[in-house]
């Protein structure tokens, strides 16, 4: 599975161990619905034949709740914890809620089609699997685990400058997945550089610059606890195996581990960056770029006139600027700005499949996942990733048939009230 091609159906491969194993006829019966909504009856039947339940939660909410169960309290601080009081958090959650859909009827919604191609890349539906750093506090395989999941289902990853695995570690596990590199800009040229010629020589073909984490935001439950994953070596996985940055060391780490965490967080971001830096990135990078946490419509005016290719509107999962609006209230604003010249994507508190049909109707051409899909990973590994994903494609797919939509260009503004 790992190095295997990516499936054209994705029910043919994807989970082992979570009870959603459908036989050749189901999943041919559901490919002519639509490629996702099978999971709903594969989960139906298996509970039938085998009287068991699905071994992970299929709601949000219960998602949330057993993950919140397992994590040890450092982990679980840093994952489903926000910055300040959580305002920001909550604005992205109750900017979907306020929102609701009116549904069409009487018009033939048998055969879906979902697939799309976001900035070059194909994938079955508009759904990636955003950057998440440090994912080994979750779970040790981390990140091989979200790479191989991301591949049996065929959506495109994006991985994070601060995994746990080395960028070709993770490229290796993905095989012949689509994959994107997120970059934590560095303050060292040398080392910027360095990472992106490795990005790309590992099939990394899209580069998304996160805008809105210069600084770590105020995170009080972390700071309580005093939890930071890098002090304890974990996220930096990209620079120790990095030339450019080694070569910055005066010491080799095995003498002075600390002195290698110390000349990290002296690199590892550069505040004064400015939009003309920008440039920079665009001549060391062939590809698509595009800048992650924009919510400001001039700001999305201002990637379109530097040239950039496309932006992720989200504030981070609300983890950075507490008080900052929610993500999904910023999105209509900024899509009717730039949506026909930017690919625009979204992200920040999507947690269902009616929430990507709300950020696709708004502007969104596809949407990153974060923290359910680091539940999943949380709960089982690979085949916890898998479960979530189908579903929320699952739901996705179901409604989009449900509201009376059959394809990606049915939604728009005037679906939802
Ligand atoms: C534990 C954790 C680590 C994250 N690490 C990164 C990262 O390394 N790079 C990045 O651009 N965004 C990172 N993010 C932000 C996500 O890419 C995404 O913007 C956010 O999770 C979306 O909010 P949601 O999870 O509430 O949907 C991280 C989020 C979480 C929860
Ligand atoms: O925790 C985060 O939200 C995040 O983006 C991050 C920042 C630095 C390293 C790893 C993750």
């Amino acid at each position: 599975m790992v190095d295997g091609p990516v499936p054209d159906d994705p029910q043919s491969d994807g989970a082992q161990s979570d009870g959603a194993q459908s036989d050749e006829a189901r999943a041919g019966e559901a490919q002519a619905a639509g490629p996702f909504a099978a999971f709903q009856d594969s989960i139906y039947l298996d509970g039938l034949l085998t009287g068991e339940p699905p071994a992970y939660p299929t709601g949000a909410s219960a998602l949330e709740e057993a993950a919140r169960e397992r994590l040890d309290p450092g982990p679980r601080g840093y994952v489903l914890g926000g910055a300040g009081g959580g305002a920001t958090m909550r604005a992205n959650r109750e900017a979907f809620e306020r929102r609701r859909i009116v549904p069409r009827m009487l018009r033939d919604v048998g055969t879906r089609d979902l697939s799309c191609s976001v900035l070059g890349t194909e994938s079955p539906a508009p759904v990636l699997l955003g950057p998440v750093g440090v994912q080994s506090i979750v779970h040790p395989e981390g990140e091989l685990a979200t790479a191989r999941a991301a591949a049996g289902l065929g959506l495109p990853m994006v991985l994070s400058t601060a995994s746990s695995y080395s960028l070709e570690e993770v490229a290796a596990a993905s095989g012949s997945g689509p994959r994107w590199f997120q970059l934590y800009w560095p303050r060292d040229d040398d080392v910027t550089i360095s990472l992106l010629a490795r990005a790309r020589a590992a099939g990394y073909t899209v580069l998304v610059v996160t805008l809105d984490t210069w600084y770590l935001g105020w995170r009080p439950t972390d700071l309580d606890r005093a939890y930071l994953p890098f002090l304890r070596h974990i996220g930096l996985a990209n620079y120790l195996s990095d030339p450019a940055f080694l070569a910055g060391l005066s010491r080799p780490i095995a003498e002075d581990p600390t002195a290698a965490i110390v000349h990290w967080a002296g690199m590892f971001s550069d505040p004064t960056k400015t939009w003309s830096d920008l440039a920079f990135l665009r001549d060391n990078w062939i590809g698509p770029i595009v800048l992650k946490g924009v919510l400001h419509p001039d700001d999305a005016r201002k990637a379109r006139d530097t040239g950039l290719n496309g932006i992720v509107v989200g504030n981070h999962g609300g983890r950075q600027l507490d008080g900052a609006i929610g993500a999904l209230d910023a999105l209509p604003e900024i899509a009717t700005a730039v949506g026909d010249d930017l690919t625009v994507l979204f992200d920040s508190g999507v947690r269902t499949g009616t929430d990507i049909l709300k950020a696709l109707a708004l502007g969104a051409r596809a949407v990153l996942l974060g923290r359910p899909y680091i539940y999943g990973l949380a709960l089982g590994g690979e085949p916890g990733i898998t479960h979530v994903l189908r579903c929320l494609l699952a739901e996705f797919d179901l409604s989009m048939a449900l509201s009376g939509h059959t394809h990606l260009n049915d939604l728009n503004p005037k679906i939802l009230t």
